[in-house]
Formats: structure tokens, sequence, C-alpha cells
């Protein structure tokens, strides 16, 4: 670490942070100040520049020449060193929360931070447990204990786990945490706990940067918080009591976000509905149910009630699943169907963690787009060229893919650009029933537009379409029908339900309070 002469000793301050990936400018003169004892946000679209800024952090990045970050005037090497970091206070929190879950509490506290004792350099585990103890104490988080196994414990203990980690590398009041879509990944009650813990960290005197594409959980947590768009900030420290939800979208996409949905027509009688008869697996019970073509049906409800295994059974994607589906003549038995049977029949399936079992990082935009059907079209590689450029343009125009160019490796796009062109693959290939499991997980408020937008023309496309998700928003938006399972069956059955109705008949449900079937 070099001096760095500065007015104000702040935590953190990124000054003129860029990052350029060949011509492409990931990052452009970012600055920005984190002032001891808040908590600073940071928003932008997918592909403005929050995960290389991140990286860059973190220094899996050399960020380009001129750019400095500096902890309480003193300036970090470049690329930032993983031992200077735990010396400036600087923890990073990643989305999945990074713990091991064969290891206990106090290992996993202890990670990268343990102190070793005598000259065989044994680990000191009684302290490393003492130490455990002490911070989740401080966390308020007694009943966690340090030698219990991290894969026993629910979501929002991990997540205060993950936050004592973080803390182990912290000098007590002091430091800066910094949360990277760190809540993406925690169910909605475990929320609450995890913001508390996070608020007690400010309070004693450190600090967060928030990197979130919730912006409602942004204006509940954050007291600043700065947007990028295109790499660069658009605005920089805004007092968050000072502005909206709406005006930050607007900021972010440098337009007002659009309501274009619903405008599909309601569902008349038309072609012979795709029909799931007897369905059975762990919670789903001899399920028998029906989509339209044309017609957006929504299954929700709480965790694991049975609406979040549904996908899963009627995909292939579970061994274990009983039942059949019907699309037009074809009848396909689901005992031991795999996913490649289930696709050969027209059921196209996007899961919840998609990237990890879809896309050919290497390849580019049109070959993810195309190459499954390449095949199918029967067609020399070469005639095939045009049609492809066509069905890779129409994805990326559907789906508003950033950047849109079709030649682009799928690697070099950022996560929720990634998504959009996992999602164009499956809606290309025209299936009879398309399934998704939160297709709007994880990205920002415009892509969402585009991805819900791209699920209504799907429909109108004559596409039965199942969408399971937990978010309400999403489903008011699209959803012609929307069923709220309990306990492994249907609780309710909503017709164009707005929120408030679907909240209400999930609680219901939870409560058991709710009547068989019924039309609301
Ligand atoms: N390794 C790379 N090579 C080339 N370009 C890259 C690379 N990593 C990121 N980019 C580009 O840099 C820009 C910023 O991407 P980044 O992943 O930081 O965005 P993001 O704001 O984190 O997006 P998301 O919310 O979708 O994760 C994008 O245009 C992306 O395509």
């Amino acid at each position: 670490m070099e001096r760095e002469v500065t007015s104000a000793a702040a935590p953190l301050e990124l000054r003129s942070l860029s990052k350029s990936f060949g011509t492409v400018k990931a990052l452009h003169r970012v600055d920005l100040t984190v002032r001891r004892g808040e908590i600073h946000g940071v928003v932008g679209q997918n592909g403005s520049g929050k995960s290389t800024l991140v990286k860059v952090l973190a220094g899996l990045h050399t960020p380009d020449r001129g750019s400095r970050i500096v902890v309480e005037g003193r300036r970090l090497s470049s690329p930032t060193r993983l031992r200077d970091l735990r010396e400036a206070g600087i923890t990073i929190v990643h989305q999945d929360l990074g713990l091991v879950p064969g290891k206990s509490v106090a290992e996993n506290i202890a990670v990268g931070g343990f102190r070793t004792r005598g000259w065989a350099r044994l680990i000191d585990w009684r302290r490393e447990e003492r130490i455990a103890a002490e911070i989740l104490e401080r966390l308020e988080a007694r009943s966690i204990r340090p030698s219990a196994m991290v894969g026993g414990l629910g979501p929002a203990d991990r997540s205060i786990v993950a936050i004592a980690r973080a803390l182990r590398n912290q000098r007590e009041g002091g430091g800066v945490m910094v949360l990277d879509e760190a809540t993406r990944a925690l169910p909605k009650d475990a929320l609450e706990d995890f913001y508390r813990t996070l608020r007690g960290v400010v309070a004693a005197g450190g600090s967060a940067l928030l990197i979130s594409h919730n912006l409602e959980e942004v204006m509940l947590l954050t007291d600043r918080v700065t947007v990028l768009r295109d790499g660069a900030v658009v605005d920089g420290a805004v007092e968050t009591a000072s502005t909206t939800e709406r005006e930050l979208a607007r900021r972010m996409l440098g337009r007002d976000v659009e309501r274009r949905l619903h405008t599909r027509a309601a569902i008349t009688d038309g072609p012979a509905p795709v029909q799931i008869s007897g369905v059975t697996g762990t919670v789903v019970r001899e399920l028998d149910l029906d989509v339209r073509p044309g017609e957006v049906l929504g299954v929700t409800g709480v965790a694991g009630s049975g609406w979040d295994e549904l996908p899963y059974l009627i995909s292939g994607a579970r061994g274990h699943a009983a039942g059949s589906v019907r699309l037009g003549a074809r009848r396909l038995d689901l005992r031991g169907a795999t996913s490649r049977r289930c696709i050969d029949a027209g059921i196209a399936f996007v899961p919840e963690h998609r990237i990890d079992d879809g896309l050919a990082l290497a390849l580019s935009v049109t070959e993810n787009i195309t190459l499954p059907r390449v095949k199918q079209k029967g067609r020399p590689w070469w005639s095939g060229l045009t049609w492809q450029r066509r069905e890779a343009d129409r994805v990326i125009e559907r789906l508003g893919v950033r950047p849109p160019e079709r030649a682009k490796p799928v690697g070099q796009l950022s996560g929720g650009n990634q998504q959009k062109v996992m999602l164009g693959k499956w809606l290309a290939g025209r299936p009879r029933l398309l399934v998704l499991h939160e297709p709007t997980q994880a990205v920002d408020i415009g892509a969402r537009e585009d991805i819900l937008h791209a699920i209504s023309t799907t429909a109108e496309d004559g596409v039965a379409v199942l969408l399971a998700s937990i978010q309400p928003a999403d489903l008011a938006a699209v959803c012609d029908r929307v069923l709220v399972f309990a306990a492994g069956r249907v609780v309710a059955e909503l017709l164009r339900p707005d929120e408030d109705a679907i909240v209400e008949a999930v609680y219901a449900g939870r409560l058991g309070t709710a009547p068989p079937p019924r039309k609301a």
C-alpha cells in the first residue's frame, strides 16, 4: 500500500476507476466514496458494470491505468491483493454466500483468517470457536452454535454466518463489507434477519457497499446510492431519502419503465389444451391440470408446497415422476421420462439455475440460440446461415439482449444478458408447452419487462405457458390464471388476479384456511 493524500480518510474511495475489455469499456472513470457508518447502494441495469466493479475490488481484474482504490487515505496496489484487502478491512460477500456446507460454522467463519500455533503451525480450533462465538454474539445470533454444520442450517442462519465471516477479518467498528447481490438466494422470511444484522454492523461504525438489483431493498437499506449506466456514474451518491424507486429505475435505464403487459385477448376455446394428468412427485400428488395454447398459467404458493416441484416433474428433470402429459395427439408418460424425451415431445423447460446447465459460454449468441435446431433443420451448414442470423436477431430484439451483437461469445455478456439468451434459445424452439421457473430472477427492472413481454408474446403465438413463480408482480403481469398450492395440492384458482389477490390466496393457503379450488 502507498500513501495518497486525500481530504477525508474515507474507509473506501474509488477514483477514476476504469476497466476495458478490448473495445468494451465495462467501467469508465467511476468515482465513488463510501463513508464511515453508511450503507452505500450501487444500482444499474444488466451489463452496466456492477460485477466488473466487484471483480476489480477483489483483485480478479486489473483496472486500467490511472484507476485508484484508496482505503483510509492509502492507495491499494493494482491489482488489489487479498492480504491488503484483509488488512484494510474490505470483505466481499458474494451472491452464493460462498459457504462450505460440509464444514462447521466456526470453520467457515475462520476461512482465510485463522491463526496457527507452535512450530507445527497447528490451527487453534478452540480459539477459532471462541472467536466465532464472539462474532455471533455481536450479531445477536447466539442460537447458531459454532460447532454446527453449515449444511444443516436454514437460509437465514447461513446468511448470518456469511456476514460473520466477513466480520472476522474486519476491525470492530471499521472496514467495508461489499455485498454483491448477497440477498439474491435468500427467501423472503430470511431477509428481515439479514437486514437487521447488517444495520447492526453499520451502527457499530462499519460501512457497507450494497450491490443489488432489488430497488425496494436499496430504498429500504441504503443511506446513499450511486447509479451506473453503461459503465459510468450517472448519479453519484444520491441521498436515498431524497429519491424514489421509480426515479432510480428511470435513471438506471435512461427511460421510463414501460407498462405494456396484459394486452392479450382473453382465452376462448381454441386448439386442444395441453393436459397434465395424475402427476405425482415428492410433494405433488395426483395433480390434473390443463393449459391452453395461448394461455399463461401461473403456479405459486409458499416455498416447498408443490408449485416449485411441478416444473421439474413435467420436464423430465426429476427421475421419480409419475403421470402423463398430452400434447395434441401425443401422450407422454412421465414415468422414467428423460429431459430429451420431453423436449422431443415439445416441452421446453427453463429452470431456475439456468446458466450452469444450458449455455455454451465459449460459443456465440447465434450458436447458442440455433445450434440445438441446426440438425433438426436438416440443411447443410452454409445454407442455414441466413436462418441462424435471423433467429439470433429475433431473440436479441425480442428480449433486448445488450450489447446487440450476435457474434459475441456468451461468456462475455453480463449475467442478466446471458439469462436472456438462455430464455431466447427455448422461445425460438417454438415448443408446445413452455415451462419456466422464476424467469426474472436477478435481472434488472428493464430486463424484467423485456422477459415478461417475451413470455406474453410467446403465448400469443399459440404456445401453452406454465409459469412457476413466487413473485406476485410477475404473475399478475402476465398470467391468465394462477393456481395457488398448499401441501402439494391446488387450493385456489384465480382468474387474471392482481398482486393483492395472489398474496392473499398464498397467505390463506399457508394458514390452511383456503377453501377448495375456486374461481376469483
Ligand atoms: N470477461 C469479459 N470480456 C469481455 N467483456 C466483458 C467481460 N466481462 C464483462 N464484460 C462486459 O462488460 C460490461 C459490464 O458487465 P458486468 O458483468 O460488469 O455487468 P453487470 O452490471 O454486473 O450486469 P448483470 O447485472 O447482468 O450481472 C458488459 O457489456 C459485458 O458484456
